[in-house]
């Protein structure tokens, strides 16, 4: 028989005393409640090589509704020949079984786009910028005063149509063609953002390259500019160092997380980006915390596998993993 401080992972029987101190280990202050953010509809499909049609997106964004989550991004509302995949936005908006409590925003990068967003009916946009020179003018083609600029109409619109307007600011632990980007960047383009008028600022991690402490000495600076019940984090999986940076975030007292379904997605401009964190991992690690979200696993897992099945792919998230091999 394995003696049983083996079963505990542990090299070598331990004394009592240490025993004692490894169940006594506590967490810092964790929140109770988290806002999960799903974006795989959006961020997930929007890199994908052959179009995804419509009625299928549609049937996606009802089953995530169906699991409980507060917030799915929906589409985007960009130039077509720039993202030919999110193209359908309007068909995809109007298609989809709009549950009560549920918010679905969409993204606009300019007036063009927050005009069309809120004829097929959108309640609610996100506009979003970056802290790098480079990767803004590859994404949406101009500065970033520029943008800014742009964004201040939307706003405008956007209040006269008492529309909420999220924020992201995006390579704000590193960019694909900047390198290192200073946290002080990040908290100036955040400020600005949030000074404009958007309710919330979520804080990209584009191309997953953050580890702990570049998470800590960024939200430690934006914090000092804008609210931490303002913030939320974005966080690429590339390096395989989300679900600890978000863990640093939540510490730091973050109370929303964007998250994708199954991992899917990556930007079309930030090359050789990674999915999203899976929120069926983000899910299983909050309810291990026991941080309550309202958000059901099972039915999540399920949307996972819906939509891995119709791209004839495997899932990103570990746990859709253990969970769908275990049942073999
Ligand atoms: C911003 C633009 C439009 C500028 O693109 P542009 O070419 O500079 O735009 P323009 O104003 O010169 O107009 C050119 C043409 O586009 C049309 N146009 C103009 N605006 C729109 C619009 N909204 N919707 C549809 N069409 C539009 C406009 O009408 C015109 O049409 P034409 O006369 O040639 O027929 C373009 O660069 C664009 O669409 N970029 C979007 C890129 C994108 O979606 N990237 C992925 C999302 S960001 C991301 O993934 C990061 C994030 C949010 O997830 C967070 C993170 O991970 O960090």
């Amino acid at each position: 028989m394995r003696p049983f401080w083996r079963s505990l992972g542990l090299p070598r029987m331990v004394g009592v005393s240490s025993l004692r101190a490894i169940s006594s280990f506590s967490l810092p202050a964790l929140p109770k409640k988290v806002k999960i953010v799903e974006v795989g509809p959006r961020d997930g499909l929007q890199n994908e090589k052959s179009i995804v049609p419509a009625q299928l997106k549609i049937r996606l964004i009802d089953m995530l509704s169906e699991s409980g989550l507060p917030v799915i991004e929906a589409t985007s509302f960009v130039s077509p020949k720039w993202v030919p995949q999110m193209a359908d936005h309007a068909e995809v908006l109007k298609g989809i079984r709009k549950l009560p409590g549920i918010r679905y925003p969409v993204l606009t990068p300019n007036l063009t786009g927050f005009q069309a967003a809120v004829s097929s009916g959108a309640e609610e946009v996100a506009i979003f910028g970056a802290a790098s020179e480079l990767f803004t003018k590859k994404n949406i083609n101009c500065s970033i005063d520029e943008s800014l600029e742009r964004f201040e109409k939307v706003l405008s619109a956007a209040r006269a149509a008492d529309i909420p307007v999220r924020g992201y600011v995006s390579c704000v632990l590193g960019c694909p063609y900047e390198g290192k980007i200073s946290p002080a960047k990040v908290a100036e383009v955040a400020k600005k953002l949030y000074s404009m008028g958007c309710y919330e600022i979520s804080l990209g991690d584009t191309i997953g390259v953050g580890t702990l402490v570049g998470m800590k000495d960024m939200l430690s600076a934006v914090m000092k500019e804008v609210p931490v019940s303002a913030l939320a984090v974005h966080c690429h999986d590339t390096y395989g160092q989300a679900l600890t940076n978000i863990l640093m975030a939540l510490q730091m007292g973050v109370t929303v997380v964007d998250s994708s379904v199954a991992g899917l997605g990556g930007c079309p401009y930030a090359k050789g980006a990674s999915g999203n964190v899976a929120t069926e991992d983000l899910l299983y690690m909050l309810n291990g915390l026991g941080i309550e979200t309202g958000v059901s696993l099972p039915k999540l897992l399920e949307a996972g596998k819906f939509i891995c099945k119709a791209l004839d792919r495997k899932s990103n998230s570990k746990v859709a993993q253990a969970t769908f091999s275990s049942r073999l």
